[in-house]
């Protein structure tokens, strides 16, 4: 697929809660996010980082598995890497991000970690959520920042308070945001994931959003109840008949070849190179998940 990972539904869990830590990997989902922010009270603080370092050390997880830590300027931030960065987390995810200062500060506080632990040097990559205006307009300076960055979220919670609003169900006050995330993110080169969808009883509206992204073009969803990954899932899953028609796509492209014929028609409308890129990306995605839906499933 030209990606290393799939990163469809990537699950927070709180860092102060020992049995949704110990728990996290039997879900399913492509990756795991211990919190530290804002699912941790001031007073929990301290104790979450060494339970989230102490999981990360002791338990055995089936997908990749990162740290939200507080931001680098709080009085946290500087402690939770040096906890964590020790039980060598996947990735470190920093929230808020705004500026490119703050990704080369961090970066340099994981070389330190790797070299003093031994881990070998680049093996911890970074995202940053993005959360309010300031970190939208350097967002792609963040994204190529430092070469361990490997995503760009938007935290929506965060980015419609600073903008004085609220999330709606149709979401038309992160559309601009979250298309621009994506563009940023497109021309750094590294993934784009969506923010939490907080009511975990809306199915229904949650279905719609993950829809919404999906056509935006984001790789993934942030999520923070194991019954949303499934969903999100089914959503990214190629349907049957786009699966069918990417093969005919596919197949009209090697005739035209062989017949020398530059241009390429199936069922009468023309087929040009980029329908062919897509229709690559819609085989290679059905492999990496290794599944297909009905068209009518959703
Ligand atoms: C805006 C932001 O910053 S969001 C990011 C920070 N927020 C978070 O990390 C919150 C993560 N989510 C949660 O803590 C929980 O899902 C809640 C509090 C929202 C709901 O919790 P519950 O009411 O227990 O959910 P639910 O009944 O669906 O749980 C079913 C099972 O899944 C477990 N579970 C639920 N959410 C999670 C999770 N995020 N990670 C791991 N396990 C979980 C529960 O412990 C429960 O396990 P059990 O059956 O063994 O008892
Ligand atoms: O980053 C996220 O998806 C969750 C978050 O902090 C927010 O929405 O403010
Ligand atoms: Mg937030």
């Amino acid at each position: 697929m030209g990606k290393e990972k799939l990163r469809r539904a990537m699950m927070f869990a709180p860092g102060n809660n020992p049995a949704m830590l110990q728990n996290a990997g039997i879900y399913g989902a492509d990756s795991i996010i211990f919190d530290l922010e804002d699912a941790v009270s001031i007073p929990e603080k301290d104790a979450a980082r060494h339970l989230v370092a102490s999981a990360l050390k002791h338990f055995k997880y089936p997908c990749e598995v990162g740290v939200r830590i507080n931001h680098i300027s709080t009085p946290w931030g500087r402690d939770d890497l040096e906890c964590v960065l020790a039980s060598k987390p996947d990735f470190i995810r920093l929230p808020k991000g705004e500026t490119a200062d703050e990704i080369k500060l961090i970066d340099e506080i994981i070389s330190e970690a790797e070299e003093k632990h031994g881990f070998a040097a680049g093996s911890i990559q970074m995202m940053t959520a993005v959360e309010s205006p300031k970190g939208l307009r350097n967002a792609y300076e963040m994204a190529t920042a430092s070469p361990r960055m490997m995503a760009l979220a938007i935290g929506g919670e965060d980015f419609v308070t600073s903008l004085k609003t609220t999330k709606t169900k149709g979401g038309r006050e992160l559309f601009t945001a979250r298309s621009m995330l994506v563009f940023a993110a497109r021309e750094a080169g590294v993934d784009v994931i969506d923010s939490v969808f907080s009511d975990i009883r809306d199915e229904e509206t949650f279905i719609e959003e993950v829809k919404l992204i999906k056509e935006l073009g984001f790789d993934g969803k942030s999520v923070v109840n194991p019954r949303q990954i499934n969903l999100v899932y089914q959503v990214y899953t190629p349907t049957d008949k786009e699966i069918e028609y990417a093969q005919k796509v596919l197949a009209a492209y090697r005739e035209a070849l062989e017949r020398k014929s530059g241009v390429i028609s199936l069922n009468g409308k023309m087929i040009d190179a980029p329908m062919i890129t897509r229709a690559e990306r819609v085989l290679a995605y059905a492999a990496a998940v290794g599944a297909y839906r009905k068209e009518e499933a959703l």
